[in-house]
């Protein structure tokens, strides 16, 4: 559904944005794109959009070529894009039905059809007794509902949410994602969200590439980025609790999950104990994700044993393995 193809962004000054991302979205699927600041992830949103033209390389939404349009075919190949940001900016002299009733209205669609759509849309985001009530009157997350059923007005293929839940809290954010989620499975839309939040993209994304300086530093689905111990996904994704400050001691960080039948903690336990090093957890996280068993563990080991020799021990075990301190 987004195919991006050697996609690259110069701006004045040498600023390479976007330095040749290929990344494939398919339909149905919901990808997050996370990285830090000044990775690129607004341009890439912004040429996706076709706001932006790329320098090189092409941007493909549903088999149509997309940064070379201009005038109606543009205008046609946008009304394919929902966008929801963090700020929904609705018009605060419209109500609910009315700031969704905004984008039928430009585009032409008669009344009876408009308000037809407005009240299925209502429906879809949970809106449908808040169909009077204006922006003041709503909550945020109430705003947003508003912003995602306006920018599904127009039945587009693709949804790009920038920072979606970043101005909600945590609870409101589960309920919007989970709102996402829902809306994928009953309308088949594929999904792009940036955000610089990892627990939106464990919580909604089925598949996730980080962008490191313009570049692909990883991407794949859920489950392949959390089985790539040591990556930085994978300890971003899975974070462990802080450690006591001060504490002194000789930690090995574990990672489980690489390969199908991953030893549990248990096991990795008994196994330094049988070769005399001993070993507790001081931190750890371990969830199932996929059906897979991933998690992350701090081991804190005993001075017996040097540590290239307890490292060996355990990725001979099958699992990756490095001194953290
Ligand atoms: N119009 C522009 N002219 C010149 N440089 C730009 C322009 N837009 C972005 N850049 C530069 O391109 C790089 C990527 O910026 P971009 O806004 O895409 O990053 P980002 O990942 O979205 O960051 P943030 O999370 O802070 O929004 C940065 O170095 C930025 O300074």
């Amino acid at each position: 559904m987004i195919t991006l193809t050697g996609l690259r962004k110069k701006f004045a000054g040498d600023v390479v944005a976007l330095d040749g991302i290929d990344l494939h979205v398919p339909a149905g699927e919901i990808h997050g794109i996370v990285g830090r600041s000044g990775a690129g992830k607004s341009t890439l949103i912004r040429c996706l959009t076709a706001l932006e033209k790329p320098s090189e390389g092409s941007v493909e939404i549903d088999g149509q070529e997309v940064s070379g349009l201009t005038g109606e075919k543009l205008r046609v190949a946008r009304r394919r894009i929902g966008m929801v940001f963090q700020h929904v900016n609705l018009l605060d002299s419209r109500t609910a039905a009315g700031n969704i009733a905004h984008p039928l209205e430009v585009a032409g669609v008669p009344k009876k059809q408009r308000d037809a759509r407005v009240r299925e849309l209502l429906d879809l985001v949970g809106l449908r007794d808040r169909a009077g009530n204006y922006p003041a009157q709503l909550s945020g997350g109430q705003k947003q509902r508003v912003g995602i059923a306006r920018a599904l007005a127009a039945e587009p293929a693709v949804l790009l949410c920038d920072e979606p839940t970043s101005a909600l809290d945590s609870g409101t954010t589960r309920q919007i994602l989970s709102l996402i989620r829902d809306l994928r499975d009953r309308l088949n839309i594929t999904v792009l969200i940036i955000t610089h939040e990892m627990s939106v993209v464990r919580e909604v994304c089925d598949s996730v590439t980080l962008l490191e300086n313009g570049k692909i530093a990883e991407s794949g689905s859920l489950v392949e980025v959390l089985a790539h111990s040591g990556s930085t996904l994978s300890k971003e994704l899975i974070p462990l609790p802080p450690l006591p400050v001060g504490e002194r001691m000789r930690l090995v960080e574990v990672g489980l999950g690489s390969t199908e039948d991953t030893p549990s903690a248990t096991k990795l336990l008994a196994l330094l104990a049988d070769a005399g090093v001993g070993a507790d957890i001081a931190a750890g996280t371990i969830e199932t994700v996929g059906g897979r068993r991933v998690g992350r563990l701090q081991l804190e080991v005993s001075d017996s044993h040097d540590s290239g020799q307890i490292i060996e021990l355990l990725t001979r075990a099958g699992v990756y393995a490095e001194v953290v301190a």
